[in-house]
């Protein structure tokens, strides 16, 4: 169903000289969605949220919300707010003047300013820091005020570029549900660009897998992980074997694979490797045809016939767990 708030990409284009960033894209992100833009480095995500936020300006198509054609106009008429990888902020401004700073640049007072910002900084938990400089806040703290920052404006859509990334892998974790729950809070649309599966799957209601410069596959995230409908989607998602059988090429998690005794099984392998994973045991095998393939089993399923390497297997799989690939 469409909403007055729907963010709508059309035959979106970015062209820098010769090279060809964005090309043609459409998506239509319903309105109070947390997507995930997710692709390789190069696959032209940033460009993507570049020209939604309007730092960049489209080579052709069209940014649309809300029913409007915001393509042309300036990021601060948009309705939207851009989160940066760095965070942006002014070191020379306290935290809560840095949250403050769109809104003095549009004319507000300075008391009803100093209220709103110390509302932003409340829901990002930093209240106890507003007269703090940037360079005297952690990083996961600086990252809430850029948040606070960017969520001042009251955008309709947040786009975030790598929000994460600068973050140790700790702290990465627990921002990702503090976002999570910012996103559900305010019910406004977050795009967030990332290049990690482990993040995209984490935090968004739907993914939008991009490579070189189009969009390979969208959808609800569980829908997309458990159907990719490319060999490139199955591969960047990870957890997927790509198998090539009599009858086309299909995608099977790593754990929906059995491994049985060497015989009646569909496929017939050679163990290559064993890892163990605490919770999990990865086994990969080498099979007939020279595939390799990765068997993620529980430690019980493995341990109560555990398999050693060279030694030669069978691999089977329920129909329904196969999902046959766009060539
Ligand atoms: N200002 C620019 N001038 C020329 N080429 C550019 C410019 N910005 C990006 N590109 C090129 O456009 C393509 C897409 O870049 P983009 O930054 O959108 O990709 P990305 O998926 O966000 O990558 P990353 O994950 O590495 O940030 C790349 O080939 C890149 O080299």
């Amino acid at each position: 169903m469409r909403s007055d708030l729907d963010l709508e990409l059309v035959k979106l284009t970015k062209r820098y000289g010769d090279t060809v960033a964005v090309d043609g894209i459409d998506h239509l992100f319903h309105a109070g969605t947390y997507a995930c833009l997710l692709g390789p480095s190069g696959c032209g995500k940033s460009s993507t949220l570049r020209m939604i936020a309007g730092h960049e300006g489209v080579s052709a198509g069209s940014v649309v919300l809300g029913g409007r054609d915001v393509s042309q106009l300036p990021p601060a008429k948009r309705g939207t707010a851009m989160m940066f990888q760095s965070y942006a902020l002014f070191p020379h401004l306290s935290v809560a003047d840095n949250v403050a700073f769109s809104l003095r640049m549009k004319g507000v007072d300075a008391a009803a300013r100093k209220a709103r910002a110390l509302e932003m900084l409340d829901l990002v938990d930093m209240t106890a820091h507003a007269d703090r400089l940037p360079a005297q806040l952690s990083g996961g703290q600086q990252q809430r005020v850029a948040l606070a920052r960017a969520l001042v404006t009251e955008p309709q859509v947040l786009l975030l570029d790598e929000p994460l990334s600068a973050l140790d892998p700790f702290l990465r974790v627990r921002m990702r549900g503090e976002l999570r729950r910012l996103q559900r809070e305010l019910g406004i649309t977050f795009v967030h660009v990332t290049h990690g599966q482990d993040e995209a799957l984490a935090l968004a209601d739907e993914i939008v897998v991009m490579n070189n410069a189009v969009i390979e596959q969208a959808g609800p995230t569980r829908a997309v992980f458990d159907a990719p409908a490319t060999a490139f989607v199955a591969r960047f998602l990870g957890s997927h074997n790509v198998i090539a059988l009599p009858d086309g090429q299909f995608a099977i998690r790593s754990d929906a694979l059995r491994v049985t005794e060497p015989g009646a099984a569909r496929l017939q392998g050679r163990v290559t490797g064993v890892e163990y994973q605490g919770t999990h045991v990865a086994l990969t095998a080498a099979t007939d045809g020279d595939q390799e393939v990765t068997a993620l089993l529980t430690d019980q399923d493995f341990f109560g016939a555990p398999k050693e390497p060279g030694q030669a297997i069978g691999l089977g799989w329920d129909d329904r767990a196969a999902h046959l690939l766009r060539a």
